[in-house]
């Protein structure tokens, strides 16, 4: 419960709501409380008429109107207080999954490693869903059957000190026996959504790589698989439900004991000239009032398990230790004054590792890249390429050693600050859906079309975009499937080009492109490479021909650096990737495939 409490204290801006839910539940309390009393009343006087001792038809029919205007009230008050409690519902969930979002944007890249996309959207979803459902029922019901019940037991505690009593033991006795069967309820309900999870992990992945599940044919594997997981949680929840039912019928059935204990006392008492028929139609009024809560209470038990359960996941999330410096927890700082010194990057005795006790992937990396210089990194797939330049937009911190841009350590520099000074085209174009023009501008404020033509121009992407129907503003579908992989990339290369970062990463698209895109991408890059350092994750050799220094990377350290020319007579792996070149035997090509190098 404390976790609930947590969540309400985060979303404290709340609290005219949360108090006016509660006034609307007392206020409904209250009028459904003068209900038995007119009832009571009511019954007396049909007693006196019938027994000629006084009262009227018209009295009757007085109390008759009381019991419409205290229904009309009571109507009222709870729709009222019902859309303030959906009111309150809605900007809660608001806010949870503003925050939720808000922290996903903050986590480390580690994070982002170990989960699944679906998974964090299924947990997010269940999270927040469990605790908005619980708090708005828990605000138009709970509020209203404790206020009834405390007032029902100082009512029949006024008639009957041995009611009241009855009444009192069995909600602690119910809640403690409930207890004890939602301990082992919970255990499988975490089994379950283990199952939810990754199956709604996986099914975000098959929706977004529908392309690879066609092609391999895959779709019954994938049905099979996820049924599986739901199969497996039917399963759970026949034992969780068996269990659960069980246990309720034993509680119930004790209850009802308790019960027949309290209607036979107000029977007896009625019986023996103690109550008036009157009072008796109260005290069962009273009394029934009273049980409704007791046989709602599982279903409460029910709801606040799952809430505990979805509070206690969505605080797992947002206790997780942000990335160091991360754009949206770092109070704006002012400014980074970049010395424009060289070297532009610097990698001074770099070690790393992916995980705490993992093998080193990168070991003692010394390297400076110089203003305006094209780099290029060779090594074999898996070699640590791409982690170098991670590194360097600090998406992990290395394990030992520092990397400086211009000069200034990473650590040191505001992130933000860093990786608006980096420009990179990922090997995937990685478009988002929505227009070529967001696309193009995402990240940057105000681009107007004629920045948006001269970017296209220069990464040869406006002869297809001007034969597009929509031009500028044409959907691309979701990550650019409208797209072919040569206009993709040229579209990044225009986003980059309007980022205009001095620094440039550039992770080249493979064997993916077909000549003649290829050549028009590689336009456009030329272009984009134009004036800036660059660091090129190498998949061509005719790019690295074309560069000032190639490095090469072996077992996670460097083997050589120098320029092509050099390294083209070392008898190192530049100088076998060359006379590997045009090769047509298989085993040449294979190991060119192994350098991820497309010829
Ligand atoms: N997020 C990660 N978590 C754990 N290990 C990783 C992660 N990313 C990469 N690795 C491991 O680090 C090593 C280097 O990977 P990296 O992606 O840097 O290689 P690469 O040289 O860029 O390969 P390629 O050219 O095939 O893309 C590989 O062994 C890989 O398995």
């Amino acid at each position: 419960m404390r976790s609930i409490a947590k969540i309400m204290a985060t979303a404290r801006e709340l609290w005219p709501l949360y108090l006016t839910v509660v006034i609307g539940a007392v206020a409904t309390s209250a009028t459904a409380l003068l209900t038995p009393f007119v009832i009571a009343r009511a019954t007396d006087t049909v007693i006196d008429i019938a027994e000629g001792r006084g009262g009227t038809v018209a009295d009757l029919m007085w109390l008759a109107v009381i019991l419409l205007i205290i229904a009309l009230a009571n109507s009222a008050i709870t729709n009222v207080s019902g859309y303030f409690g959906d009111l309150m519902s809605v900007r809660l969930r608001a806010i949870l999954s503003a925050n939720y979002y808000r922290k996903l944007l903050r986590l480390p890249q580690r994070y982002y490693d170990n989960e699944l996309t679906g998974t964090i959207i299924s947990r997010l979803n269940r999270s927040i869903t469990s605790i908005t459902d619980f708090l708005q029922t828990f605000s138009n019901g709970f509020f209203p059957t404790v206020i009834t019940l405390l007032a029902v037991l100082v009512i029949t505690a006024f008639y009957s000190p041995w009611l009241s009593v009855l009444l009192i033991v069995i909600y602690p006795t119910f809640v403690w026996l409930t207890a004890l069967t939602s301990k082992k309820w919970q255990v499988w309900e975490k089994q379950k959504n283990d199952h939810y999870d990754i199956s709604g992990g996986r099914f975000s992945e098959v929706i977004g790589q529908m392309r690879v599940v066609k092609s391999f044919v895959t779709e019954r594997r994938e049905l099979d698989s996820f049924r599986g997981h739901y199969r497996d949680a039917v399963d759970l929840t026949r034992r969780q439900s068996r269990f659960w039912h069980t246990m309720d019928m034993w509680r119930r059935g004790a209850l009802d004991l308790v019960f027949f204990g309290i209607y036979a006392i107000i029977f007896w008492q009625t019986a023996t000239g103690q109550y008036s028929v009157g009072t008796m139609v109260l005290l069962i009024q009273l009394t029934t009032m009273a049980r409704m809560p007791v046989t709602s209470m599982s279903y409460w038990v029910d709801m606040t398990q799952r809430a505990v359960a979805g509070s206690l996941e969505y605080f797992k999330v947002m206790d997780e230790a942000d990335e160091p410096n991360n754009p949206l927890e770092a109070a704006p700082s002012a400014e980074v004054q970049w010395v424009d010194s060289d070297p532009v990057v610097e990698f001074d005795d770099v070690s790393f590792g992916y995980g705490d006790g993992d093998d080193l992937v990168l070991r003692d990396i010394d390297l400076t890249v110089n203003r305006g210089e094209r780099i290029a990194f060779v090594g074999e797939s898996g070699g640590g390429k791409t982690t170098l330049v991670n590194l360097i937009m600090k998406l992990y911190p290395v394990t030992s050693g520092t990397v400086r841009v211009h000069g200034q350590s990473v650590d040191d520099v505001p992130t933000a600050e860093l990786r608006r000074e980096i420009g990179v085209v990922f090997q995937d174009a990685n478009l988002f859906s929505g227009t070529i023009r967001e696309n193009m501008a995402y990240g940057q404020d105000d681009v107007t079309d004629e920045q948006l033509a001269v970017a296209a121009r220069r990464a040869n992407a406006m002869t297809f975009i001007s034969h597009l129907h929509g031009g500028f503003d044409t959907e691309i579908g979701e990550r650019g499937i409208k797209l072919s992989g040569g206009q993709k990339q040229r579209l990044s290369v225009a986003r980059a080009l309007l980022k205009d970062a001095p620094i440039l990463i550039l992770d080249e698209a493979t064997s993916s492109l077909d000549t003649k895109s290829e050549r028009a991408v590689q336009a456009g890059l030329e272009e984009l490479m134009e004036g800036r350092t660059t660091l090129i994750i190498a998949h061509r050799l005719s790019t690295i021909s074309t560069v000032d220094r190639i490095v090469t990377l072996r077992d996670g350290r460097i083997d050589e650096i120098g320029t092509p020319a050099e390294l083209a007579t070392t008898g190192g792996i530049y100088a076998e990737l060359l006379a590997l070149q045009g090769s047509t035997r298989k085993a040449d090509k294979a190991r060119l495939l192994r350098y991820d190098i497309t010829q």
